[in-house]
């Protein structure tokens, strides 16, 4: 049965865990549909694993709608997120909204933004108007020149007091799911144990409700510097089928990510 919202709720209540990766085309979506991945992310990290640009800014709307209609033609049972890209919804909530129909349009079911509490107003805007919402806090590429690199985020009290907030915040707003990304793996817990919907987590610890990984991370395909929470799959797996089924197993267990991984 195709997920759904409802599915992914049912999921965080019941305790198993939800395995997504990042995908761009038809083929690995059907591979990974078939591994028993349950989300697939459109993830704007195609700017640097398929574009080979330096950061996630240059991708257009237009970049995301193409490789959005791509995996959404090949994902079967798993849900589809898209990522709204770097100045496709910051301006104001009329704009999201018109960036994230044409992600819907193209065969998105949830679509991702990065944020803190400022961006609750454009999720109560977007949920009221039939559009799932998965707010991304923690380090948001997207601000990679603001935050001055890629580093830990919500480390000291009162860091870690603001990422909480923005958690409640983009919640009550309606968000369906939150991603943290580099966060501490303590903190992500206490955040997942705090709030209702699902909690994706990259970076952040094996207490989230479920994990990501850029699919070319995860396979060892990507030429350019590994972060920390990063395993290579391949390693262990003959075939990119295996690896990712050992992905999901892995996740599924909270086995992956293990202390090594984590912050
Ligand atoms: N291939 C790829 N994988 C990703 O996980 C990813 C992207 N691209 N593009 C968008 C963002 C950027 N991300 C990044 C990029 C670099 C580091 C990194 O270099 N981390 C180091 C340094 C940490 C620090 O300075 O505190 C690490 O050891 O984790 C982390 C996340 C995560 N996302
Ligand atoms: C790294 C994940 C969370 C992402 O946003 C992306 O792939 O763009
Ligand atoms: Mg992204």
């Amino acid at each position: 049965m195709k997920h759904t919202v409802t599915t992914l709720q049912k999921m965080k209540s019941e305790g198993s865990k939800i395995a997504m990766l990042t995908c761009y085309d038809a083929s690995f979506a059907s591979l990974m549909n078939q591994c028993g991945v349950d989300m697939l992310l459109v993830g704007d990290s195609l700017g640097m694993v398929v574009q080979g640009a330096g950061s996630t800014l240059p991708v257009t709307l237009q970049d995301m709608v193409y490789h959005t209609r791509c995996v959404a033609r090949g994902a079967g049972d798993a849900l589809v997120l898209a990522d709204l890209p770097f100045g496709s919804y910051q301006q104001d909530k009329e704009q999201a909204f018109a960036s994230s129909v044409a992600l819907m349009q193209a065969g998105a079911e949830m679509v991702k933004l990065e944020g803190g509490a400022f961006m609750a107003e454009t999720i109560a805007f977007l949920v009221a108007r039939g559009i799932p919402v998965c707010a991304h806090i923690g380090l948001t590429p997207q601000s990679v020149n603001t935050l001055g690199g890629y580093k830990v985020q919500g480390k000291g009290d009162m860091q870690a007091a603001q990422l909480l907030q923005d958690a409640r915040t983009l919640t009550e707003a309606g968000a369906h799911m939150l991603l943290m990304e580099m966060v501490p793996a303590a903190l992500a817990g206490e955040v997942s144990r705090s709030i209702a919907v699902p909690t994706i987590g990259i970076g952040a610890g094996p207490e989230t409700d479920g994990q990501v990984l850029v699919m070319h991370d995860m396979l060892d395909v990507y030429p350019g510097k590994k972060a920390r929470f990063v395993k290579n799959f391949m390693a262990d797996a003959g075939t990119i089928q295996q690896a990712v089924s050992n992905y999901v197993q892995q996740v599924k267990a909270a086995t992956f990510p293990a202390p090594e991984h984590c912050y």
